[in-house]
């Protein structure tokens, strides 16, 4: 009677696995976790390193970490990225986004279980410098574990101790037995307490050094993300939306990071506290042990279907999380606008619709996951349950202790805990795998042209290494002769709408200042950009000095030309820093002057900070006319031999204007120039004027030979004096 009474007294102690209460919130002894998850979801501690106690007994423990809010954001580094870069024009284009096949390897081809076995593989081989961290981390699971283990198996010796001396008591009517009296339930629970403190260090380093490794990790997976990225052409990130890059950079590398390292350590403390929990449960009674075993295959089939399930779900949480952070970037970069159009409401709602649709996903991934929560519930305290009555007959009828029947419940919460704690760890590796793919498909994809961060290529295709940008060699530049042979283009984003071509052909002599007008749309710019090499072209050739430029390296191609662009845009940095992005090797003295030419000290000099003055994101806190200045400072600094000028002095006063174009003037002389202009003082300045319509050259000669055939240009500029 009193050995079944205590034997209920002490399971009343255990945490019951209460429906109304996440057991993701105990561990084993019933203790609230402190620490709740960074991510506003309901779970506990899973930071970015595990902090779980070996003893979590608890099921459904899983974080559910998908909200962009939860991710830690860090500024990284810029590292070179290389690869084998297509040369060819007319290579086979690839896909301009990248495939969300979630495949991430490359070849996108392969079963499901391909798939993820080459993703892990690869996630693998991006943790590999931490290694010996991970490792060391998960050895100490051997001292945490074991001490875990001998728990229930002390407890269980405890309470058999107990009973003996309490038994022995009451049938020797007062008498003390030898023996029994010398035992202290107070001191071997203190012993046992000095080897949990044991076993909290191990817990504290195992913490520490995933901390190291995860953050190491995921700073490697950004820096190579953003450097795949910012090497992609200009026609990827016509079509790519920037929210979805930072979403990949944010939520799914953190995805990864937590893969790598907490589920990781998780993983195998699963797999250690299970098997050493199972091995123990069967030391102490087979029997028992086969019937608390009966909680497993609905746990692992139930795992498995909403693995899958998770994995394709979470692609489209991701998808649609990173639509909303696209609307809030765009919105915030235009912030203006949207107040000028009063258009808060409208924003809000495009907002609200963007990220209710995301969280709705999340939601659906939520159910999923629930659905999985409660039949790990159901099963393990079932199983549970099942050992407890068919173990309490096994008491009664003599044939177990109650201290056995004590350590192999403790043992089967144990075995409980960790395969749902298994279950859940694949749930979410699951989920790093959907966000691997995403990473990889952008870290995996070749620029059709290859990028600055190609040039000093001699590394492997994901070196870590700096590649700091090399040293601007200031060659004394000779004029170049540009010429566009039988060009065709089309934007890749627009391919049935072609703007130059099929046949666009113009010749520009060394040191020739040459204006190109046409109607708003007719192309002017994108001559320009190709180049420039931003886009590579459908057919034709571009020659620079008789060599076609898709021969020669992007980045020198762009070295030879100056662009002041109709809307420049500034980085955020001072005026300094912004003229200086022309030639970071600059003085301070060359950086001076090139502001003086470009006019730029006539608003700096009457700011407290002069040119250290801050110019805001994007250059928000200067005026159109001041960036203008500013952007042609920026080329002059960097003196190129061909220098496009795109509208640059039209958002300037008509002194300013006058003064810029003395400078340019001086600047320009004896280098190749291609004024894009509408207007006419610009224009007239030109040694020849080319009249671009319909994707090709109609007119050329000087100003007065155009005037006077009375044709397409004569027509522009009578319109122009008639607006005047
Ligand atoms: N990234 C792009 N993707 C698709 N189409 C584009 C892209 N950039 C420009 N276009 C289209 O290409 C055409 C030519 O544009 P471009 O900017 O070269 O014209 P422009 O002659 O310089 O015009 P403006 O005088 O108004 O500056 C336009 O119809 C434009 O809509």
């Amino acid at each position: 009677m009193i050995s079944s009474f205590r034997i209920t007294t002490l399971l009343r102690t255990r945490p019951i696995l209460s429906p109304n209460v996440s057991s993701s919130r105990f561990n084993c002894n019933g203790v609230l976790r402190a620490r709740p998850c960074p991510c506003s979801c309901r779970f506990m501690s899973s930071t970015s390193t595990t902090n779980d106690s070996d003893n979590q007994v608890g099921v459904g423990r899983r974080a559910n970490h998908t909200s962009s809010s939860s991710v830690p954001r860090k500024e990284d580094q810029l590292v070179s990225s290389t690869g084998s870069i297509s040369n060819d024009d007319n290579d086979t284009k690839p896909p301009l986004l990248p495939v969300e096949n979630g495949s991430g390897s490359g070849d996108g081809d392969g079963d499901d279980a391909t798939i993820n076995s080459k993703l892990l593989h690869r996630l693998f081989e991006i943790s590999k410098p931490e290694r010996t961290l991970i490792l060391a981390s998960a050895g100490t699971l051997l001292i945490t574990s074991s001490i875990t283990l001998l728990l229930p198996y002390a407890c269980g010796h405890v309470l058999d101790m107990a009973i003996l001396e309490a038994t022995s008591t009451t049938t020797t009517s007062g008498d003390t037995v030898s023996g029994a009296s010398q035992f202290s339930p107070f001191t071997t629970a203190l012993g046992l307490f000095s080897l949990t403190g044991i076993a909290g260090l191990g817990v504290y380093a195992r913490s520490y050094m995933l901390n190291i490794a995860g953050n190491r990790i995921i700073s490697r997976i950004r820096r190579r993300l953003f450097t795949s990225s910012i090497a992609q052409d200009s026609a990827f990130f016509d079509q790519m939306k920037s929210g979805d890059l930072i979403s990949r950079l944010t939520n799914d590398a953190w995805y990864i990071k937590a893969a790598m390292t907490t589920e990781a350590v998780a993983g195998l403390r699963g797999v250690v506290m299970s098997v050493g929990s199972t091995s123990l449960l069967f030391y102490t009674s087979p029997t028992l042990a086969m019937v608390s075993l009966l909680s497993i295959p609905p746990v692992f089939l139930m795992a498995r279907i909403v693995g899958r399930t998770l994995k394709e779900k979470q692609k489209s949480v991701q998808a649609l999380h990173a639509s909303a952070t696209d609307i809030a970037e765009e919105v915030f970069g235009g912030i203006k606008t949207v107040k000028l159009f009063n258009a808060e409401v409208l924003e809000c709602g495009r907002y609200a619709t963007a990220i209710t649709s995301a969280h709705n996903k999340e939601i659906d991934v939520g159910k999923a996951q629930a659905a999985f929560d409660g039949v790990v519930h159901v099963a393990a305290n079932g199983a549970v349950l099942l050992v407890m009555g068919y173990g309490g007959t096994l008491v009664l009828a003599g044939e177990l202790s109650a201290g056995d029947l004590t350590g192999f419940l403790m043992y089967s919460l144990l075995m409980a805990g960790n395969v749902s704690s298994l279950s859940g760890t694949y749930a979410e590796v699951m989920k790093s795998i959907a966000a691997a793919g995403r990473v990889f498909d952008i870290i995996d994809r070749v620029p059709q042209i290859p990028s600055s961060l190609h040039r000093s290529r001699n590394t492997t295709l994901h070196d870590d290494t700096i590649n700091k940008p090399s040293a601007h060699e200031r060659k004394h530049k000779e004029s170049i002769s540009i010429t566009f042979e039988g060009v065709g283009f089309a934007y890749p984003a627009r391919p049935d709408a072609p703007v130059l071509g099929p046949n666009f052909t113009l010749d520009i002599r060394p040191g020739e200042n040459i204006a190109l007008v046409g109607s708003s749309g007719s192309g002017k710019s994108t001559v320009a950009l190709l180049l420039a090499r931003l886009y590579n072209l459908d057919h034709g050739r571009i020659l620079l000095n008789g060599q076609n430029i898709k021969d020669i390296d992007p980045a020198i191609v762009r070295e030879q030309i100056g662009v002041v662009a109709q809307e420049p845009l500034l980085f955020f940095g001072t005026i300094a820093d912004n003229i200086r992005y022309g030639r970071p090797d600059a003085s301070d003295e060359e950086v001076m002057d090139a502001a003086k030419a470009a006019h730029v000290t006539h608003f700096s000099d009457a700011l407290p900070l002069g040119l250290k003055t801050q110019v805001g994101a994007r250059g928000a806190q200067l005026s159109g006319g001041q960036k203008q200045r500013v952007a042609i400072a920026r080329v002059m600094l960097k003196d190129p031999p061909i220098c496009v000028l795109d509208e640059a002095t039209s958002a300037l006063d008509a002194r300013s204007e006058y003064h810029i174009n003395q400078a340019l003037k001086t600047m320009t002389k004896g280098r190749t120039v291609i004024s894009i202009a509408h207007r006419l003082s610009t224009i007239k300045e030109a040694d020849r004027i080319a009249v671009l319509k319909d994707g090709r050259i109609v007119e050329t000669g000087t100003f007065d030979q155009l005037i006077q055939s009375k044709g397409i240009f004569h027509k522009l500029v009578e319109q122009q004096l008639t607006n005047y």
